[in-house]
């Protein structure tokens, strides 16, 4: 199988490069190769390569700058999308494509009042550029009727990139005492978990020959949209509590005493970007119909703090 891997020098693209060898010929493309707001460019590169599989961690993600940059914004996550799926489909191939807890509006409560974890039932409604974006590219691929996997995922932090991970880390060498938002609600997830899990669902449901049918059925059988997202739930401010509780342990990480971290109100903090404040997605598709382990959020942060010390030893 050929796999054509976008966003290569992204937080879950890195990872893809490394998880997805083994399963057949990766061609892992960067922003200088396949441009996302280049359509052109894009028709030329899956036209040369011909893959069997596309998967797209490609994005425009920066969530306030977009609010200033709609345009450009949509071009990269609402058009392109679609662009890659009509070329995908011309070829026969499928897509897994990412998208983001941002699509809703957060507002999704139960009789108590209480948050409900967002199932892929759930009418989107997004409340800022970037979730309109993202919820444009899904509608682009499903319209443009290539076999697709959409996975949702949501908070991704990394060894490496622009994450609140590595912000609090840095933050928390720097002051004694931060303020992070308490009322917004979702599921950190690791982008090694991401990859990991791709490759293993890619593996099992559409290369493994104990999957039945040719690869268009087994696509087929496993077509549509997922949550996709370590388990459990947590606020900003519990999950800075969080990275703290276990970075306290660990010198490499923080050289000093961990900072008090103040509960905040999401109102405290203006920023240009409004946030969904039930960021909360049900995995039980995800564990039901494409049958992967879905580790805590906490699980996921230890193993990835774990392989942070080791690259700084
Ligand atoms: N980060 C998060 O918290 C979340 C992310 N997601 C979704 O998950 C996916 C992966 O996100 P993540 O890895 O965190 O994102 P990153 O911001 O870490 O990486 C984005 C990648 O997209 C590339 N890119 C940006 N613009 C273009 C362009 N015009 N043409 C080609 N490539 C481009 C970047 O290249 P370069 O390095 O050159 O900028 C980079 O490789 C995305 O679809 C995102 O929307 C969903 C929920 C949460
Ligand atoms: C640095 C900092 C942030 N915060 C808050 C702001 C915000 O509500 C929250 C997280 O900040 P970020 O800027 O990392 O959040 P944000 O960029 O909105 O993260 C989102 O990115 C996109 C790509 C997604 O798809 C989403 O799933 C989500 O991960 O923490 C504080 O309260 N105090 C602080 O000191
Ligand atoms: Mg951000």
């Amino acid at each position: 199988m050929k796999i054509l891997l976008t966003g290569k020098t992204g937080q879950v693209g890195y990872e893809l490069e490394r998880s997805l060898q083994g399963l057949g010929e990766i061609i892992a493309v960067d922003r200088t190769q396949m441009d996302l707001s280049n359509l052109d460019q894009i028709r030329n590169v899956i036209r040369t390569v011909k893959p069997d599989l596309i998967v797209n961690p490609a994005a425009y993600t920066a969530v306030d700058k977009a609010e200033s940059e709609p345009e450009l914004a949509m071009l990269i996550n609402g058009i392109a999308p679609g662009v890659i799926a009509e070329e995908a489909k011309k070829i026969g191939a499928g897509i897994i494509h990412y998208s983001t807890d941002y699509v809703f509006d957060g507002g999704k409560r139960g009789a108590q009042g209480e948050f409900v974890p967002y199932t892929e039932e759930d009418v989107p409604n997004p409340i800022n550029v970037y979730g309109k974006t993202k919820l444009a590219g899904e509608q682009a691929i499903i319209a443009s009727g290539c076999p697709h996997l959409i996975l949702r995922t949501s908070w991704v932090y990394s060894t490496y990139g622009k994450n609140f991970l590595l912000t609090m880390l840095r933050l928390g060498n720097e002051r004694d005492e931060l303020k992070i938002v308490d009322d917004q609600w979702g599921s950190p997830t690791w982008s090694g978990w991401i990859a990991d899990t791709t490759a293993q669902l890619i593996k099992e449901k559409l290369v493994s020959s104990d999957a039945a049918g040719d690869r268009a059925e087994r696509f087929a059988a496993i077509n549509g949209i997922y949550n996709f997202v370590n388990s459990g739930y947590v606020t900003w401010c519990g999950f800075a509590r969080g990275i703290f509780a276990n970075a306290a342990l660990d010198g490499r990480l923080l050289k000093k005493s961990a900072p008090i971290v103040y509960s905040i109100s999401t109102l405290d903090y203006p920023v240009p970007a409004e946030r969904p404040l039930n960021s909360e997605l049900s995995t039980q598709k995800l564990q039901m119909i494409l049958n992967v382990p879905v580790s805590s959020w906490s699980e996921s942060l230890q193993e990835c703090l774990a392989r942070e010390s080791a690259f700084n030893k």
